[in-house]
């Protein structure tokens, strides 16, 4: 990993760039509803992708991968120990885990292994609105009502009201935060950067989301956290927001988008992304 220029563009250029250079293998536990989309938009992006379920798979990915996924959309009981394990050895590795907790509030499993995340963190949350806030309350870090979380896995909060939320995770992890929407919002413990553009069709395509967290994943194998989560944004952004001039509806959006996260070279990807610090 060399060191990050200055400027945000510049740093997202140069990790495109050393993505692009190494291919880097990002492991993943993730749901089987998009698991086909995230394994795509990995590849797509530059990296290299293994999806498991079982712990001792898990632990041996985490021993080869340069950064490592997990999603808790769709849960098996495998996921009870998989998770935790592969959480504790990427930590004891230093080694960056990404974590969308889709579906957070849902059942008792996912709130069981989201406390157990607690004492070995993701370097980098990739989440909605309503998972930033939900996850911010579990893990107390913010007041307000747990029972008061999302309702499935789509958000019902705006993404300027998670943004005490994205940024207590951020500075509890010392990692970033990264909450989608029709604005995206990155935050690292004393950074928040907005992230422009897209296509409302997104929220027509299951695993978007998803699939952003795996990207990110593959950018996190070169860089440091906050680089990463912005890296995955804007190229979402710059690819989504051509996708959407190449389509006809969600279907062949979907089929576009992933064409697009793979013609998008790193210099391009620096010159289209539309960003906004809105602190420090
Ligand atoms: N209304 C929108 N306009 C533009 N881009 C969007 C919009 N909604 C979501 N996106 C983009 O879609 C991707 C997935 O975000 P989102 O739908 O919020 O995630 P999730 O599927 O986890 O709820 C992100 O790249 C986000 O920027
Ligand atoms: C529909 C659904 N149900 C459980 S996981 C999942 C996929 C959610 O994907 P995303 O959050 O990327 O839209
Ligand atoms: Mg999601």
């Amino acid at each position: 990993m060399s060191e990050a220029p200055a400027t945000l563009h510049a740093r997202i250029s140069q990790a495109a760039r050393e993505v692009r250079a190494t291919c880097p293998l990002a492991g993943s536990i993730t749901n089987a509803v998009t698991v086909n989309l995230v394994a795509n938009a990995q590849l797509a992006a530059g990296g290299s992708a293994a999806m498991v379920y079982l712990a001792d798979e898990a632990l041996a990915l985490t021993q080869v991968g340069g950064a490592f996924y997990v999603n808790l959309g769709t849960l098996l009981p495998c996921h009870a120990q998989s998770i935790p394990a592969a959480a504790r050895a990427l930590r004891d590795l230093a080694r960056p885990l990404v974590l969308d907790p889709v579906g957070i509030g849902l059942g008792e499993l996912r709130g069981q292994i989201l406390d157990e995340l607690r004492d070995a963190p993701p370097a980098i949350v990739r989440c909605n609105a309503s998972e930033a806030i939900a996850l911010a309350r579990q893990w107390g870090l913010l007041e307000g009502d747990e029972a008061q979380g999302p309702r499935g896995v789509d958000a019902q909060d705006a993404v300027d009201d998670a943004r005490a939320a994205a940024q207590a995770i951020a500075r509890f992890i010392d990692g970033a935060v990264a909450v989608s929407g029709e604005t995206d919002l990155v935050a690292s413990a004393d950074r928040v950067v907005e992230v422009e553009g897209g296509s409302p069709l997104m929220t027509k395509v299951t695993g978007m989301g998803c699939s952003l967290g795996g990207v990110a994943a593959v950018y996190a194998a070169v860089t440091d956290p906050f680089t990463a989560a912005l890296a995955a944004a804007a190229h979402y952004k710059v690819a989504g927001t051509r996708a959407q001039r190449d389509c006809a509806g969600p279907a062949s959006f979907q089929l576009a988008f992933v064409d697009a996260l793979h013609a998008i070279g790193p210099d391009e990807l620096a010159a289209e992304a539309v960003l906004r610090e809105r602190g420090r």
